[in-house]
């Protein structure tokens, strides 16, 4: 495991493009590390490792064949951090937030949308910006999510512990999830959802059944059930199906992403409204990323995506963290701003 992280060591300094991630539940580090700065064009049939923006921007792409893998078992002696106390709150970014909240809420109300799914972002001040460090605490703090550090020179230095699985597909079988309602994570205490977020959810889950049936036969979807990430718990349900033809891969991609976690319901107009009404950037926040077509720790073809959600950029001495939020026609602007606040709480926790 020193290999590896020497290797990321080297690779921050030479500048060539990496991705270092370990995925839920496990205990296996990977680490594609790009031999050169060559810039590479994404292929859907290639195989390689895909970091993908939420809409504007490239596609950034490192093929199978032109990097190190470096594969370890972790071993890390790092503490997992207390929690952060709640930030100062910025008062001009929560007028901002809520002045849009309502805004929003007009726009589902009007019937032009289902669901909005908005986002802002937070610099925080790194007083010791040790990239490493913070990957390492990152690995340990979240070992149900998929952790990663990503490199690339027009992408950035991009780190996160997502929770959202975008597609997984082996052989032919596909897999994916709805995931929506937000909750602080209280020990002891089983989560009580209202009909309100059972509701929501379950139409994020008939919604990603019916765009998957061109594609796919024999739908099956797991009950829902609770399903904790970090500090906060949100609704899950696992689905899976046969694709009828493996050259689908793209479309299907293109179908579940963004997906309505991160987006909004009806998807294309939702992408549009958040493009005119968001006033900054995502890049690659909401995007998505990982394996495609090979599963780098067997050298086996397989895709494995999540969506880049609980992400930060670090740009020198600051980072940039990335928080959203479902808004629903019953939306309260100053609890979904409070919720982008302890959604902030993921990544603060280790920096
Ligand atoms: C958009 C984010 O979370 C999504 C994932 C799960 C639950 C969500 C919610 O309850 O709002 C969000 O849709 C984010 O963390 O930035």
């Amino acid at each position: 495991m020193t290999h590896l992280f020497s290797r990321l060591k080297e690779q921050l300094q030479t500048g060539f493009p990496f991705a270092v991630y370990s995925k839920p539940g496990s205990t296996i580090i990977n680490g594609v590390f790009q031999n050169d700065s060559s810039i590479h064009a994404v292929n859907y049939n290639g195989s390689g490792f895909v970091f993908a923006p939420f809409a504007l921007g490239k596609t950034v792409f490192i093929p199978a064949h032109a990097a190190d893998i470096i594969s370890a078992e972790m071993d890390l002696d790092v503490n997992i951090p207390d929690a952060p106390l709640q930030p100062a709150i910025d008062v001009n970014a929560k007028s901002h937030f809520e002045k849009l909240v309502v805004q929003s809420v007009a726009a589902i109300k009007s019937g032009a949308f289902q669901k909005l799914v908005l986002s802002r972002k937070e610099l925080v001040h790194l007083a010791e910006a040790d990239v490493v460090a913070i990957f390492q605490k990152l690995l340990v703090t979240y070992p149900n999510a998929f952790r990663y550090c990503f490199y690339d020179p027009q992408a950035g230095l991009w780190m996160g512990a997502t929770p959202e699985q975008l597609l997984k597909v082996e052989n032919h079988t596909l897999h994916t999830v709805a995931l929506a309602g937000t909750q602080l994570y209280k020990a002891g205490e089983e989560a009580v959802w209202e009909e309100k977020e059972r509701q929501e959810q379950k139409f994020v889950t008939d919604y990603i059944v019916s765009e998957l049936a061109d594609y796919t036969a024999n739908v099956d979807t797991t009950e829902p059930y609770t399903f904790r990430a970090g500090n906060i718990v949100h609704i899950k349900t696992d689905i899976s199906a046969e694709l009828k033809d493996v050259d689908s891969l793209y479309a299907v991609i293109n179908t579940l992403h963004p997906t309505p976690a991160v987006c909004g319901l009806p998807k294309s107009n939702a992408k549009e409204y958040l493009l005119a009404n968001e006033d900054y950037d995502r890049e690659y926040y909401a995007g998505f990323l990982g394996e495609l077509n090979h599963d780098f720790a067997i050298g086996q073809p397989k895709t494995d995506l999540f969506v880049n959600l609980r992400c930060m950029k670090i740009q020198d001495d600051t980072a940039h963290l990335y928080i959203g939020c479902g808004i629903t026609t019953d939306s309260d602007p100053q609890k979904e701003f409070l919720e982008t606040v302890n959604k902030s709480m993921t990544m603060r926790k280790v920096i």
